[in-house]
């Protein structure tokens, strides 16, 4: 690839922001915990995160590379103080700590502040300040609280800045990023969708000569983009699996094999349905469920995938899921349990094919979308692996997911009805294990309730319910408690992630 920009993580939440921000500007760039080895000639230029640490901890993280001076360097926050800490200058606890928006009131005439004039609003999050620059760097910006905002080694392409470009509130902070990388760095912005396809397919070709591919499909967006690509690369070499676990929305089989088969892709529908809600009898706990779930997927995929005479394995894994496991932190130790595919390859001794995994997911979806996928597929809610199983509180059982998949049918296209869909990140019902009483007709009635949720999100890693008009609810409520039989109860959840999270179990 070239042009590459290379990314040191110390750790700080803004760190895959600052990846966005860079390819938002078409340029290509991964992510390393600091203390990676990595090929430091194989990239053009160099940015350093921002960190939960202080340089004043005895732990701190600390480079273990000689980067300075080498290549175009920009350090942010915590790097800036790591920097300026390492090469002689002074960094101090700060009297106060500085967190949210701050203004420029002071810049100097360097290029990295190109179109960026004094006033410009800039974000700031450190309990630390540079309180001295090292002897051999020079300063370039300030506010009215903190004069070490910005600086930069003399005669080096190497800057610090305090605050954080990558955020939405540091207005000019895109334009700063583009001086570093463009203006300075002279790194070319051809990292486009159009050339990402291009050089990905001919990647395969090349990898995959002759090979057999076997692919999971979910449904979902990023096994879809995965397989189509694989396909326009080998075409009939590639053998998908699309597995019906039972698990699935009303009609969401029949309707997305016909999707797939409809694209030209070559899929095998297994229908294991039965074999799935077997083995779920009498198991309550969510993590088992989903262990549960999970076995049962591998037994029944490796079965389809015998028939396939396959040498690789295709997986639609993304940029998040390689990133979180590589975190300087580690794979989160709070991840729930997925049924995907990660524990297939060991046991089945295939290669793994991940076509997608320096892309994130609205990227995947550009991608998608240059490869003709159709919007109704590309735009669709993320679904939990583990399917209506975890939207069903206690027992899964066959009455219980017809429920959940009637309520959740009427409330999604009532969403779609109402042009709603596209402006929410997930929305489902959730049939909670409690009886409540209610009156029908003449009649007391002793049933289930139903749980509405619906939340806006980005990335799936913070959320917040959707604030619908009372009207709407008003309508899909009456419509499940008048359509679905076995509730009369229908509530909405009104909890944001944190503290509680978009699915129920
Ligand atoms: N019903 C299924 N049949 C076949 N393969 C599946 C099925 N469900 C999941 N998989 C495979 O497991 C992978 C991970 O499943 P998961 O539900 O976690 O998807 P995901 O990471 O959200 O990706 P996607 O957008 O493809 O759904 C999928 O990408 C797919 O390859």
């Amino acid at each position: 690839m070239e042009g590459k920009v290379l990314i040191l993580d110390f750790g700080s939440q803004y760190t895959q922001l600052i990846a966005r921000k860079v390819r938002e500007l078409s340029i290509y760039c991964e992510i390393f915990p600091y203390n990676a080895d990595v090929d430091i000639d194989s990239y053009v230029a160099i940015l350093l995160s921002g960190s939960p640490y202080s340089v004043l901890e005895e732990d701190a993280p600390r480079l273990k590379l000689e980067i300075k001076g080498r290549l175009p360097l920009l350090a942010i926050c915590y790097g800036a103080q790591y920097l300026s800490a390492h090469y002689g200058g002074a960094v101090l606890k700060s009297e106060t700590r500085e967190f949210g928006r701050a203004y420029l009131s002071y810049i100097s005439d360097d290029p990295l502040f190109h179109n960026i004039d004094q006033g410009s609003q800039v974000w700031m999050s450190h309990s630390d300040s540079i309180c001295d620059l090292p002897d051999n760097a020079m300063l370039l910006a300030s506010t009215d609280r903190v004069k070490n905002v910005a600086y930069r080694f003399k005669g080096e392409e190497t800057y610090g800045i305090q605050f954080h470009p990558e955020v939405y509130h540091s207005v000019d902070g895109k334009q700063l990023l583009y001086n570093f990388l463009v203006r300075i760095a002279k790194i070319r912005q051809i990292w486009t969708t159009e050339n990402f396809v291009g050089q990905t397919l001919n990647s395969l070709k090349e990898k995959l000569s002759g090979d057999k591919v076997v692919l999971g499909l979910s449904g979902g967006v990023d096994s879809t983009v995965a397989a189509v690509l694989i396909s326009r690369a080998i075409g009939e070499n590639l053998n998908c699996i699309f597995v019906n676990n039972g698990l699935l929305r009303k009609g969401e089989f029949e309707q997305v094999i016909q999707q797939y088969v409809g694209m030209g892709l070559h899929v095998e529908g297994v229908d294991a349905s039965k074999r799935f809600i077997q083995s779920l009898e009498g198991v309550t706990d969510p993590e088992e469920k989903r262990k549960t779930i999970g076995k049962v997927f591998i037994d029944v995929f490796e079965e389809a995938s015998k028939k396939v005479d396959a040498v690789w394995l295709g997986q639609g894994t993304i940029y998040p899921d390689v990133i979180e496991s590589i975190s300087i932190k580690g794979p989160s130790a709070t991840i729930k349990s997925h049924h995907n595919v990660g524990g297939l390859p060991d046991c089945m001794n295939l290669k793994v094919i991940e076509p997608l995994k320096s892309l994130f997911k609205d990227e995947v979806r550009q991608v998608g979308a240059e490869l003709g996928i159709s919007q109704s597929l590309i735009q669709r809610h993320p679904f939990p692996g583990p399917g209506l199983a975890i939207r069903i509180l206690g027992e899964v059982t066959q009455e219980a997911i017809k429920t959940v998949q009637e309520a959740d049918f009427i409330f999604v296209n009532a969403l779609k009805k109402e042009g709603l869909y596209h402006d929410i990140w997930q929305a489902g019902a959730i049939l909670l294990p409690v009886n409540s009483v209610g009156v029908m007709g003449d009649e007391r009635t002793y049933e289930k309730c139903i749980v509405l949720r619906a939340v806006e999100s980005r990335d799936g890693m913070t959320a917040d319910w959707v604030d619908f008009p009372h009207k709407f609810l008003q309508k899909v409520s009456n419509e499940i408690i008048n359509k679905v039989k076995h509730i009369n109860r229908v509530v909405y959840d009104i909890s944001s992630k944190p503290p509680a999270t978009i699915e129920w179990e």
